[in-house]
């Protein structure tokens, strides 16, 4: 049966790697700019040519260059009302593009240009999800937003952070992350705070092995202990294709595939950023042959043009992949989320498998 871009965006999807400054809608921009006086700064005036402009200015070929675009985003999300309304679109555009759960992260300290508190962004974000939420479960679309805290990793506010997101723990807070310009800014400058989440037995992914390599990867996973990693992709660079078609494992990715550690990887995002050069030659192809923790997930819709369907509809095209592919890796998403085991299984039993046993059923009907 052909894997339709329909069958793709009705099948249940689970995404863990999407940043809220990442995700705005460009009518959103436009619209809370105007309410704040930064209209004249936006590099674009209408819907379209702002979307465009994002998508080509992160296309750049540099993180640091694709992570200027933020700078614009985050402008227009400093009052609590702007925080709630950009909360509120995700999570109803993810419903919509038949996401069932999504752990959606931002960075609170971003945030605070206007007064607000910590605390203030934290809880103007979850009020957001839960809007967002219920508007979907009135179309008759179900979704699960989580928020994961992100600190930046030149500054020096990580500890506080890892504090906050251990106090919304059980207030919609999933877990903590680490982002920002990878070179020059190594996870282990932040092992406070990693150190006191693992005291607190509360959870943590690193973007790491993104615009840096196998060092940064072994950093975050051995020194950090991080249970997932932001990208991985350069775990890559561990893994040796033989003339005669086989393939040898490095210490480190024997480790990060024994161990079973989830790989968030944005395919799209990749691309941009020069972390890849084509869907094709992405390896998320090859590790996923090599039944490495491979998810599929965004990064930033905006900034990419894309969401979880098209992130999909890229794979498929590229590599072929059927919809018992697509629920492979959805599985793997679903079994990596920062969430209660019980409520995992209940995803993966009465959400994910019999939402893919439909579609595949369809062909029975035709
Ligand atoms: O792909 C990324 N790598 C590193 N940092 C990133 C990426 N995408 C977004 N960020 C940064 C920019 C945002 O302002 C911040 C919090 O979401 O995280
Ligand atoms: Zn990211």
């Amino acid at each position: 049966m052909e894997t339709t871009r329909d069958h793709i965006r009705r099948a249940p999807k689970v995404l863990l790697h999407d940043h809220l400054d990442g995700g705005l809608r460009p009518q959103t921009v436009l619209e809370l700019a105007d309410q704040v006086g930064y209209l004249d700064k936006l590099p674009a005036g209408d819907a379209e040519s702002l979307g465009t402009w994002f998508r080509e200015a992160a296309d750049s070929g540099s993180l640091v260059r694709y992570l200027e675009t933020f700078a614009h985003t985050c402008a227009v999300m400093q009052t609590r009302d702007a925080l709630v309304r950009v909360a509120r679109d995700c999570a109803e555009d993810l419903a919509a593009d038949g996401v069932v759960y999504a752990e959606v992260r931002y960075a609170p300290e971003q945030h605070l240009e206007r007064g607000l508190t910590l605390d203030e962004v934290v809880e103007a974000v979850n009020e957001g999800f839960r809007q967002g939420e219920a508007a979907a479960r009135e179309k008759g679309q179900r979704i699960k937003v989580q928020a994961l805290l992100t600190a930046m990793r030149h500054a020096a506010r990580s500890l506080e952070i890892a504090e906050l997101a251990n106090r919304f723990r059980d207030h919609g807070v999933a877990g903590f992350d680490i982002a920002g310009a990878e070179a020059g800014n190594p996870p282990t400058r932040h092992l406070d705070a990693f150190e006191y989440l693992a005291r607190e037995n509360n959870h943590f992914t690193i973007h790491a092995g993104e615009a840096f390599g196998l060092p940064s990867i072994w950093e975050a996973l051995q020194i950090c202990g991080a249970d997932r990693l932001g990208h991985g992709v350069r775990i890559i660079d561990d893994i040796t294709a033989k003339p005669d078609g086989t393939v040898e494992l490095g210490r480190l990715a024997a480790y990060v595939r024994d161990k079973r550690i989830p790989l968030e990887m944005c395919p799209t995002s990749n691309l941009q950023t020069g972390a890849a050069s084509s869907y094709a030659e992405h390896p998320i192809g090859l590790l996923r042959r090599l039944h490495f923790r491979v998810t599929v997930n965004t990064d930033n819709r905006l900034m990419s043009g894309t969401s979880m369907t098209q992130e999909f509809e890229h794979l498929v095209d590229a590599f072929g992949y059927s919809l018992d592919d697509l629920q492979w890796f959805t599985v793997n998403a679903m079994k990596s989320a920062f969430l209660p085991f019980e409520q995992r299984l209940a995803f993966i039993n009465d959400v994910i498998k019999p939402g893919y046993a439909g579609l595949k059923a369809e062909w029975l009907f035709n």
